[in-house]
């Protein structure tokens, strides 16, 4: 299918579990006017805390799926995630739409959307460790499964790659991203 035109741009947020992705992602809506954060649909407990996502049902998030209401979905953790066709409105009124992915989607959300960049939070593990049990939403058990996942890389052939670490605070990291994206957004 082919995409609409936009003149905004989706920026794919992805690093491992426990790196910083929500909250330099709000960080950043926080900060910068006509940044939009793309609310998640996702199969996980409505009361979980952290990111504004909507709850739904396996059987609710299965038939979005089927009927099309997804212009990506994933499944990781024992959960399915989709991002919301709405995506297209954000970008069609010229936002800069920033939305946490998984590293299995990033090829098809570049062949999808014009512009695509990717940022790519860091840290080491032993960080990624100590956020994650601060945090509090999930388990000793699933962290432990959650932390085997932070090794992934990226897949080859992405355009436009900003990586960042994220050790310092997260107004830096998101400063450091928004550094990055400027010239960029200019160039286009
Ligand atoms: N730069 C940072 N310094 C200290 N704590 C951080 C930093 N970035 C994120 N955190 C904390 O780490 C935990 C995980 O962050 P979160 O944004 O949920 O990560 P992700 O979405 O990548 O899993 C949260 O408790 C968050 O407050
Ligand atoms: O395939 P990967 O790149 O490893 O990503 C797997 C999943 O991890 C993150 O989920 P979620 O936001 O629920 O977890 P997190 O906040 O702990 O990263 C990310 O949004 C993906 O849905």
């Amino acid at each position: 299918m082919r995409a609409p035109v936009h003149s905004g741009r989706l920026i794919g947020v992805v690093g491992p579990s426990g790196v910083g992705k929500d909250s330099v992602m709000q960080a950043l809506a926080a900060r910068h006017e006509g940044v939009r954060l793309v609310r998640r649909v996702i199969t996980r407990e409505a009361d979980s805390g952290g990111e504004d996502f909507e709850a739904v049902s396996e059987e609710v998030f299965a038939a979005r799926a089927r009927a099309g209401a997804f212009v990506l979905h994933w499944r990781a953790h024992g959960l399915r995630y989709g991002v919301p066709m709405s995506v297209h409105e954000d970008l069609a009124a010229g936002h800069l739409c920033l939305v946490n992915l998984s590293r299995t989607v990033l090829r098809e959300a570049q062949a999808m959307f014009p512009g695509f960049a990717v940022v790519h939070l860091t840290a080491p593990v032993e960080v990624l460790a100590e956020r994650l049990a601060m945090r509090g939403r999930e388990s000793a058990e699933v962290i432990a499964a959650r932390l085997e996942r932070a090794g992934f890389a990226l897949p080859g052939g992405l355009s436009h790659v900003i990586r960042v670490e994220n050790t310092g605070t997260v107004n830096e990291a998101a400063q450091a991203v928004w550094a990055q994206l400027q010239p960029e957004r200019v160039a286009r």
